[in-house]
């Protein structure tokens, strides 16, 4: 078996005597993307820092191309772990022009063969030409895209990247974050990137590691995280999941919304926007409390006569006001159960 480019074992963190990351493991395969989803405060940036090698870990160990480079007896400095870094604050050199700032951290070329390496870090980020540019001739998405071609060049073991698109607007991002997995990709690096933001971890990631208060609480990709959530967090912060009390019968579970068949353990059903039918018939009344137009379909929050709610997501074609009295029935084919 190949050796991980990155593996954590047991790795925790902390400031002062506050733990922020305890007990994290996880290991990133040469080529692959990694992203580190979680809300705020919840440690991502905080071990992003500490693969870095600018925060010590207080037990467990790091360790690249399967050399340990922190554990609690102390670390190899930052300048020494061939990482390529790209923080939230990208500071440019705004002195430099594009092909100094991405020449910056490149060693062991010069001349011809330095030209050549900037000219493909530039053509990789869609900047190919622009060398003389100076950062201030530059738009905010431009200049993250020198970042990343800066934290490129000199060939990185590994590229960690904090938020890439935290300033931009929504939209823009997941185009981007699409973008940004294609450069990495086209490029052959290996990284691990920090998000709060699942649509964008989605379209970026090979796996994905899913925090909450300094625990990774999954590690997946895209589909394990959504199809089948280790707990309710994660049920509920990946997808827009709803979770449903079940009780259990001959042959698969009863709920509010009417009976489903199939086999697991657990107290609650998961279900997506798209597994909660709304018509004319159906288990339960259920009334429209919020509705959000979200183009191709609306999206749903319904408070059921248990008090509970759930969200169904339905073709705009029929619209249901706030306030609306309706029957809602589960589309549950395969039932997905999750204990706490
Ligand atoms: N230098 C520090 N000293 C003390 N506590 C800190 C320090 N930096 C972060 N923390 C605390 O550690 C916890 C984790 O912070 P961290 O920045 O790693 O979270 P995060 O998930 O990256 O959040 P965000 O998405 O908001 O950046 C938080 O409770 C934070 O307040």
């Amino acid at each position: 078996m190949s050796v991980a480019r990155l593996r954590l074992d047991s790795v925790s963190v902390a400031y002062g005597d506050k733990a922020v990351v305890r007990d994290v493991s996880f290991s990133v395969a040469d080529g692959d993307i990694a992203c580190l989803l979680g809300p705020s405060g919840c440690g991502k940036t905080t071990l992003l820092r500490a693969i870095a090698g600018f925060e010590p870990v207080v037990a467990g160990s790091i360790a690249l191309s399967g050399a340990v480079v922190s554990n609690a007896q102390g670390g190899l400095p930052p300048e020494r772990r061939q990482l390529g870094i790209v923080f939230q604050d990208y500071a440019l050199f705004p002195h430099l022009d594009l092909a100094g700032n991405v020449g910056y951290g490149v060693r062991g070329l010069d001349g011809q063969a330095l030209r050549r390496r900037i000219a493909e870090c530039l053509e990789l980020v869609g900047l190919a030409g622009l060398e003389g540019r100076y950062p201030h001739e530059l738009s905010g998405g431009q200049q993250q895209r020198v970042a990343l071609a800066r934290a490129i060049a000199p060939k990185p073991s590994l590229l960690l990247i904090d938020e890439p698109f935290s300033n931009l607007d929504t939209a823009l991002r997941e185009h981007l974050a699409h973008e940004l997995r294609q450069i990495l990709k086209a490029g052959g690096v290996t990284a691990v990137l920090v998000t709060h933001d699942q649509q964008e971890a989605f379209a970026m990631a090979d796996a994905i590691g899913v925090m909450d208060q300094g625990v990774m609480l999954q590690w997946g990709d895209a589909d394990a995280l959504y199809h089948h959530p280790a707990n309710r967090f994660v049920a509920e912060f990946i997808g827009q999941g709803s979770l449903l009390p079940v009780t259990r019968e001959e042959g698969g579970f009863s709920t509010e919304l009417g009976r489903c068949t199939g086999a697991g353990q657990g107290r609650w059903l998961l279900l997506r926007p798209n597994q909660v039918g709304l018509g004319g018939s159906g288990e339960a009344e259920a009334v429209v409390e919020h509705k959000v137009f979200r183009g191709l379909d609306i999206l749903y929050t319904l408070r059921l006569p248990s008090g509970q709610s759930v969200l169904s997501a339905a073709p705009n074609d029929v619209q249901y006001a706030v306030g609306q009295r309706l029957y809602a029935s589960l589309r549950v084919r395969e039932p997905v159960l999750v204990e706490e």
